[in-house]
């Protein structure tokens, strides 16, 4: 069975727009997110102008700034700080990867934790490791469980998920959230040995390597769920440019009682979840 993550993040949109409506007419605030683009780079623009859009559709304000590729590292954070300052300014997402001269840690921790959207900043995973429930989530994982729970139901407890990939952005948040839910959680990577038959052993099994067909059908146990956060680009024989996740998707379809496809699983999910990030930033410091 595919998860359909498409149809997630659209009744998670539904969900948003009226608790959009009623923050604004119970505390006239209207949420708005500002995204900095940082050069040219046609992915990120495709991926840019779905969230501007998304984010109007829901009722809240949307600003993109676009910066020159060259822009000195100086000239970055002292924008930062300018909305870091506007009170109309919720949410800020600056879009990675950033030109090799920035430093990119430098500016992640030069956003205001109580608007730091992606949920990056160390404020915000600190307070996620701590479970005291405050924290920013990072888009991705939170999209990530919430289509696992779509096939499992609300309850994740004892289930043996699985996570490939250990970024700061990906694998890392999500051990933690899983490990929140009460699943009994294995963080594997590019070093783990005997990797086909400890993900043989998940229940929920989650790949974020971004390597395009990675995880092969027979890792899979026959009715795991399978969450594929992989974003590849690969050239089909005809040549034409094509996506596809971490996961030999026609194989594993056949094993897994449940999969997320690329595109329309995970990735639409990142963006609902950034939208929600933005009203809960609002609502909550706003
Ligand atoms: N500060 C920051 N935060 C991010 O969250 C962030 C980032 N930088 N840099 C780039 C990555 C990538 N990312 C995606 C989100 C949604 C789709 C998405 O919706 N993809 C569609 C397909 C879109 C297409 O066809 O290209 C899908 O999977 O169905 C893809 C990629 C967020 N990122």
């Amino acid at each position: 069975m595919r998860i359909d993550g498409k149809q997630a993040a659209a009744d998670l949109r539904k969900q948003l727009s009226m608790q959009v409506l009623q923050l604004q007419q119970e505390k006239n605030i209207v949420p708005g997110l500002t995204v900095i683009l940082v050069g040219e780079d046609p992915a990120s623009e495709v991926y840019v102008r779905n969230k501007v859009r998304q984010t109007r559709e829901l009722g809240m304000h949307s600003q993109e700034i676009r910066l020159p590729v060259d822009i000195r590292e100086e000239a970055l954070l002292t924008r930062l700080e300018q909305l870091n300052q506007d009170k109309d300014v919720h949410g800020i997402l600056v879009q990675l990867p950033l030109p090799a001269h920035i430093n990119e840690a430098k500016v992640l921790a030069a956003i205001n934790p109580e608007k730091d959207v992606d949920g990056f900043h160390a404020l915000n995973s600190g307070r996620l490791l701590n479970g005291s429930g405050d924290a920013l989530v990072p888009c991705t994982p939170q999209g990530c469980v919430i289509l696992a729970k779509r096939h499992l139901g609300e309850d994740l407890s004892g289930k043996h998920a699985v996570v490939i990939g250990r970024s700061n952005i990906v694998g890392k948040p999500l051990a933690i959230l899983l490990l929140q839910e009460n699943c009994t959680v294995t963080i594997a990577h590019s070093r783990t040995e005997n990797l086909a038959q400890i993900c043989r052993q998940a229940d929920i099994l989650v790949a974020a390597v971004g390597r395009a067909n990675f995880v092969k059908g027979d890792w899979i146990k026959p009715g795991a769920t399978v969450i594929d956060v992989g974003i590849n680009r690969i050239e089909d024989t005809e040549g034409k440019t094509r996506l596809v996740g971490d996961v030999d998707y026609q194989a594993a379809v056949e094993v897994a009682a449940a999969i997320t496809p690329v595109p329309g699983g995970v990735g639409p999910m990142t963006i609902a979840c950034l939208l929600k990030n933005t009203l809960v930033a609002a609502r909550r410091y706003g």
